[in-house]
């Protein structure tokens, strides 16, 4: 429901400063928890990247630490393989050759102990006991088994046994193993310490001339059978030999760090690392880069330390956990990407939301305000109207149109207070839910004025307000009154109030009907008042109307109520009398009409006649419609006319013949021009005194093809109706300021010719302009041209008048008044105009022959031409008689048949040749000549 609000606060605009830092802290947010989760990504990053290393150097020591221990049960093993075998001899100390390889052979050494060359025992024997022994043994099936070195200590420890029995190992047979003092020194320790001794890195005999391959040989003191000696000495004393297994190191270790080990390669010193100078053993070749990871180890095995060292190799990184710290790098530069883009766009969009949220906010505000600006200035009155057709609510133009204040016609009850019972129906059928329109003479109320309202109820619901009915009412009594203006003047006219030409046509009509249903005429009038032309030009437009008021009431008064008087426009009437018997009705009425006007007029304190010429014609005689009837009326109107005014005539068929002739006469004339059918002559004029010839006056003549010589007085008034008058001027101009250099040039001329001008020629403005170019164009002064104008052209708009006369003799042209006296010109203005001459018609000089008429006029025209310093021409002189007086009223100049009629130029040359020449009287021209 409408109702007053506070101002509506402008709508946040998007461009807005003030939204400009919200969007700058949104940015902020979004940078601040980017920077936070790359903190947090760069945190879990490094984190991971530790636990990987620490997890690669623990899966490393691991590793290696298995790796080491391997190796260690593995040397262990081959240890005990001397053990073993020593085990063997002190057990069966007598034990053979034979059964000794059996043994050995039964150890599988090849398979299980790769790198043991062999197993051999190597006997203690006194040097004195060496043939025995050696004899001993090539009776044992070494046939060339021999003792050496040659040179020994006191006592030797010879290699009697050695399996399995291959060549080298047969080629070993016989070495004195204490020769040699690496090998001594390892037995010696063997036998002192009833342990296992290895010599350090050494190239086993049966390996010289092959190529050096590290090896060491295990050492196990074999003591004389059943002694378990406790002492070194006592050691000493039971030591019987020793059995010692030959080591080659390569294959040893490679069964342990052999091609099966690819994570780790292990390298093996022979003592510390720092007092190594080459290695033992290489799992795998040198490599140019660090290892990541590495370890040393050392073993201890007899009385040997060897340093083990392990690096990690290209593969180990792959088996650790070292994708995890990229991976966690990778997907936390991601989700902090992606949060921070959400985190922007979340509050970018719920900035946007609360933006968008303000500015609805705001438009609502705006437009609650605008309604109640609507409601409060709307030019139409709306009230709202409850369910109980209480007035709940109402506008200012609804109170203006009420009459009422506003605030007391809240609550009335618009039904009781309706005036219109239709209108407190239409408002039950509103509240019922109906939308009406309806329109009353009256208001809403009572109390308010009378007028043309229309009232609209519009029943209104909405969800939050009970529902109520809204009423528009709208003053249309101005536009019910412009309506019936516009009615009024579509078929009145405005000047007389009379029907104008439209309502006559359906008068006519109407009329026409219902004289063909009984048989009875209509008769149309055609009116038109005589001079009146002359009236309205020279007394002024308001003048004329005023008469023409006074003409319509006059028709009107006279008539019957079935009459209808009406208004063609200008001085036009028609009357339209219906129900009619015979024509001479007609007539009675046309009778009337002159009757009527007869009596003088009497307007703007003048008193004047005027006569009508009155054309009728008759439904159904003349014509069957109204457009046929009025232009019957009219051709018999101008019939009337023709025949002396002040009178009536009935449409004949000649009439319309001769109307015919007058449209043919009209398309001739448009064609006139193109075709040159036009031409002019001239006529003199003499002054009185002594005839000489003074001016000329140009007149227009019209050769018609087939009718022949055709008098202005016929085609000018049709020229003026059609507007070609304008195109005729200017011909007529040019035509004649051509002559006259024409006749400059033959005969020097020296006086003036005067060129009429119609009115539509010197009203349109342009005539000044014309006149100059048209002298110009020939070389021309102003002087030798006149202008010629009558009375009524300058009466019209007398300010514009003087205006273009005074250009017109600015230019030096003269300014002749044609026809002075047959208007009803004030005689007061005449000295407004800057005027030359003044011409008294002819019709005054006609009438100065009459009996009782006088020279009055003439005599006036004179004296009053000269009082004002201007030069009198008397126009159509045909007579002696008629020159002689205006001789006596002392008229300085004379036009007429008398002197000559208006004659081609080439006529009139040698008359104003001899003029020119003698400056003294021309010869008459004779009237037969003139056309
Ligand atoms: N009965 C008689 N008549 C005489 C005698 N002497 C001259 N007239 C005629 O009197 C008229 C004088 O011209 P207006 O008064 O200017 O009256 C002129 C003038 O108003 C108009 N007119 C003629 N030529 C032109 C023209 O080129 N332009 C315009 N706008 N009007 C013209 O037509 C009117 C009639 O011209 P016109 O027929 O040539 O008639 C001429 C002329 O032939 C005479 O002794 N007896």
């Amino acid at each position: 429901m409408l109702r007053s609000t506070s101002p509506a606060q402008p709508a946040s605009d998007p461009a807005d400063p003030v939204a400009e830092p919200s969007r700058r802290f949104d940015g902020r947010l979004a940078l601040l928890a980017l920077v936070a989760c790359l903190l947090l990504t760069v945190l879990a990053w490094r984190e991971t990247a530790r636990t990987a290393e620490d997890d690669a150097e623990s899966r490393f020591a691991l590793r290696v630490t298995e790796l080491h221990q391997r190796l260690e049960n593995h040397i262990q093993t081959y240890v005990q393989v001397a053990r073993s075998a020593a085990a063997l001899y002190t057990a069966f100390p007598d034990v053979q050759r034979a059964e000794w390889n059996r043994f050995v052979d039964g150890l599988g050494l090849s398979e299980r102990y790769p790198g043991i060359q062999g197993v051999a025992f190597a006997r203690r024997v006194d040097p004195s006991n060496a043939a025995a022994v050696a004899g001993s043994a090539r009776a044992d099936g070494i046939r060339h088994f021999r003792i050496w070195p040659d040179a020994g200590g006191p006592e030797r420890v010879i290699n009697l046994y050695a399996a399995p029995v291959t060549e080298q190992n047969l080629r070993a047979l016989g070495y004195d193993m204490l020769s040699e003092p690496i090998r001594r020194t390892a037995i010696e320790q063997a036998r002192d310490s009833g342990e296992p001794s290895t010599t350090r890195a050494i190239q086993l005999k049966i390996d010289e001339g092959n190529s050096p391959s590290p090896a060491f040989i295990v050492f196990q003191a074999v003591y004389r059978e059943g002694q378990q000696p406790r002492s070194v000495e006592e050691r000493r004393a039971a030591f019987v030999g020793v059995v010692l297994t030959p080591i080659r190191i390569v294959p040893m270790a490679n069964a342990v760090f052999g091609p099966g080990v690819t994570d780790v390669a292990a390298t093996l010193y022979e003592g510390l690392l720092a007092d190594a100078d080459f290695p033992l053993y290489r799992s795998r070749a040198p490599s140019p880069e660090k290892p990541e990871l590495a370890a040393e180890r050392e073993i201890t095995f007899g009385n040997r330390v060897w340093t083990v060292r392990y690096e990690s190799r290209p593969g180990f990184a792959l088996e650790t956990e070292s994708w995890k710290p990229p991976l966690v790098l990778a997907v936390g530069l991601t989700l902090s990407a992606f949060l921070s883009t959400l985190l922007w766009a979340l509050t970018a969009t719920r900035r946007r939301a609360l933006e968008i949220a303000g500015r609805i906010t705001a438009s609502l505000r705006r437009r609650e305000a605008e309604l109640d600006q609507l409601f409060n200035e709307a030019p139409l009155g709306i009230a709202l109207i409850g369910q109980d057709a209480k007035l709940l609510d109402c506008n200012p133009a609804f109170a203006r149109a009420v009459g009422a204040p506003r605030d007391g016609l809240i609550g009335l009850d618009a039904k009781l207070r309706a005036q219109d019972p239709a209108l407190a129906t239409a408002i039950d059928a509103a509240i019922g839910g109906e939308s009406v329109r309806l329109e009353v003479d009256q208001l809403l109320l009572a109390g308010g004025r009378h007028s043309h309202f229309t009232v609209h109820l519009q029943p209104v619901t909405t969800p939050d307000d009970p529902p109520f009915v809204m009423a528009f009412v709208e003053d249309i009594g101005d536009k019910r009154r412009a309506e019936q203006h516009i009615h009024y003047l579509a078929h009145y006219d405005a000047l007389t109030g009379l029907p104008n030409r439209v309502l006559l046509f359906d008068r006519i009509g109407q009329a026409a009907k219902q004289a063909r249903r009984d048989g009875t005429k209509v008769a149309v009038l055609f009116i038109d008042l005589d001079r009146f032309k002359v009236i309205n030009d020279s007394l002024g437009h308001s003048f004329g109307d005023e008469v023409l008021r006074s003409v319509a009431r006059r028709l009107h008064a006279g008539l019957r109520d079935s009459d209808t008087v009406g208004r063609l426009g200008g001085d036009e009437f028609l009357i339209v009398a219906p129900q009619l018997h015979q024509a001479s009705d007609a007539a009675a009425v046309a009778e009337k009409v002159l009757l009527q006007l007869s009596s003088p007029f009497a307007v703007g304190g003048q008193s004047f006649v005027v006569s009508p010429s009155i054309g009728i014609s008759l439904f159904p005689d003349d014509a069957e419609d109204a457009e046929g009837l009025i232009r019957c009326a009219d051709i018999a109107m101008y019939n009337a006319k023709d025949g002396g005014r002040n009178a009536y005539r009935f449409v004949t068929r000649e009439m319309g013949a001769r109307s015919r002739e007058r449209l043919d006469l009209e398309a001739a004339l448009r064609r006139a021009l193109q075709n040159g059918e036009l031409f002019i002559v001239y006529q003199p004029q003499v002054r009185i005194s002594d005839d000489q010839v003074v001016g000329v006056e140009a007149l227009v003549r019209w050769r018609h093809p087939e009718a022949g010589l055709i008098m202005p007085n016929r085609f000018l008034p049709i020229a003026e109706e059609t507007g070609l008058v304008q195109s005729i001027g200017d011909w007529v101009l040019n035509e004649v300021c051509q002559q006259i250099r024409r006749w400059k040039d033959h005969i020097g001329l020296s006086i003036p010719v005067a060129v009429n001008i119609s009115g539509q020629q010197f009203r349109d403005g342009q005539l000044p302009a014309k006149v100059a170019a048209a002298l110009d164009g020939n070389g021309l002064d102003g002087r030798e041209l006149e202008i010629e104008v009558t009375e009524g052209t300058l009466i019209d708009d007398i300010p514009a008048a003087v205006s273009t006369l005074r250009a017109l003799k600015e230019r030096g042209c003269l300014i002749a008044l044609d026809d002075f006296g047959t208007g009803y010109s004030s005689l007061s203005y005449l000295h407004r105009f800057p005027i030359d001459k003044l011409k008294i018609d002819r019709s005054f000089i006609h009438d100065l022959e009459q009996a009782g008429v006088g020279d009055s006029i003439p005599r006036a025209i004179v004296g009053l031409g000269r009082s004002l310093g201007l030069s009198v021409v008397a126009e159509g002189v045909e007579t002696e008689v008629q020159l002689q007086l205006l001789r006596s009223l002392k008229c300085e100049s004379f036009q007429g048949y008398l002197f000559s009629r208006p004659v081609p130029a080439e006529e009139l040359e040698p008359v104003l040749a001899v003029r020119a020449a003698r400056g003294g009287h021309p010869a008459r021209v004779p009237l037969s000549a003139a056309p």
